[in-house]
C-alpha cells in the first residue's frame, strides 16, 4: 500500500441520471492513490454507475470527476486508466494470447506486456485456447490480463471476482495488492460483502449515496459489527434516512409503551 497525498480521483457534487432515475445525486468522494479502494454495495445502488462516470464513459449531470488530476474521460488518461466491465470484453474466436498482442498493439504497450500479463492473471496453461472455449471465471481474467497491459496507473474493475472459486478470489486479491505495492490505484466493485476486509479502504454504497468511506477495521470498529455485512446494516439504520424512517414508523406502529433503549443505542 503507497500512500500519497494527491488522490487517485476526486469527485464533487456528482449528479448522474440514467433514463428517468437519478441515479447519483451529488457524490463528493475522493479515491487515494496506491491503495485497493472496495465500492460495496446491493446490485443496483449505482457502483457501475460510477465506474463509468470515473473511466469518463457516463454522461454526467452535474459536478465534476478528475482522474489522476485531469477530467475523467480526457485523452492523457487513455492509456493510464484500465477498466474491466463485468461483461468479457475479449474476443471469442482468437486465443488468449491473440487477443492480448491485439489489445498491446492497440494501446502502443511493450511486447513482453503480454507474458507479464498472462503470468499475473495465471493464465500461462490456457496461452493457446481459443476464448470460447474458456469456462466464465478463465474468460474474465483474459479480460483483467488485457486491462493490465501498458501498466496503467488506475485500474478500475467491476465485480472481477464473481463467479471464481475461493482459491482463484484470493490469487486475485494477492494480485490487486501486489499492483497497489508497486503504486497501481485499484477501485474494484463487489456486492459480496466478506470481501470488505481484503481492501484497504472501503466505500459502501446504497441508493446512490456513500454510506462511508473508511478503512475496514474503522468501520467493524465504529459499528462494534463482527463483519462487513452486520456493519453495513448497522450503518443503514444509522445513516440512511429511508430506513431510519421506517425503523421510526415500526416504533410508532409497537404503540407508546415500547421499551427504547435499545434502539436509542444504535
Ligand atoms: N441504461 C440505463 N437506463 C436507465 N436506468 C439505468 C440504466 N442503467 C442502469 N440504470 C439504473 O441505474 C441504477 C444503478 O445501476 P448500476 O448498474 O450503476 O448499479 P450497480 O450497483 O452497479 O448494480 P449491480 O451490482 O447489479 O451491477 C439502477 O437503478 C439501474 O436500474
Amino acid at each position: 500500500m503507497v500512500n500519497s497525498p494527491d488522490p487517485a480521483v476526486s469527485i464533487a457534487g456528482l449528479r448522474v441520471r440514467r433514463g428517468r432515475t437519478t441515479v447519483l445525486d451529488g457524490l463528493t468522494l475522493d479515491i487515494p492513490r496506491g491503495q485497493v479502494v472496495g465500492l460495496l454495495g446491493p446490485s443496483g445502488c449505482g457502483k457501475t454507475t460510477l465506474m463509468r462516470a470515473i473511466v469518463g464513459v457516463q454522461r454526467i449531470a452535474g459536478g465534476t470527476v478528475e482522474v489522476l488530476g485531469q477530467p475523467a474521460g480526457s485523452s492523457p488518461l487513455r492509456h493510464r486508466v484500465g477498466y474491466v466491465t463485468q461483461a468479457a470484453s475479449v474476443y471469442d474466436d482468437l486465443t488468449v494470447t491473440q487477443n492480448l498482442a491485439y489489445f498491446r498493439r492497440v494501446l502502443g504497450a511493450g511486447k513482453e506486456d503480454v507474458e507479464r500479463a498472462i503470468a499475473a492473471t495465471d493464465l500461462g496453461a490456457n496461452a493457446g485456447q481459443l476464448v470460447s472455449t474458456l469456462s466464465g471465471g478463465q474468460r474474465s481474467r483474459v479480460s483483467l490480463a488485457a486491462a493490465l497491459l501498458g501498466s496503467p496507473d488506475l485500474l478500475v474493475l467491476d465485480e472481477p471476482t464473481v463467479g471464481l472459486d475461493p482459491l482463484l478470489r484470493a490469487d486475485l486479491w494477492g494480485l490487486f495488492h501486489r499492483l497497489a505495492d508497486s503504486g497501481t490505484s485499484l477501485l474494484i466493485s463487489s456486492h459480496v460483502m466478506d470481501e470488505a476486509t481484503r481492501c484497504d479502504r472501503l466505500l459502501l454504497m446504497r441508493e446512490g449515496r456513500i454510506l462511508a468511506d473508511q478503512t475496514p477495521e474503522e468501520l467493524l470498529a465504529e459499528t462494534g459489527a463482527a463483519d462487513a455485512e452486520d456493519a453495513f446494516l448497522a450503518l443503514l439504520r444509522r445513516r440512511h434516512p429511508r430506513h431510519a424512517l421506517e425503523d421510526a414508523e415500526a416504533e410508532r406502529a409497537d404503540g407508546a409503551d415500547t421499551d427504547h433503549t435499545e434502539e436509542a443505542g444504535r
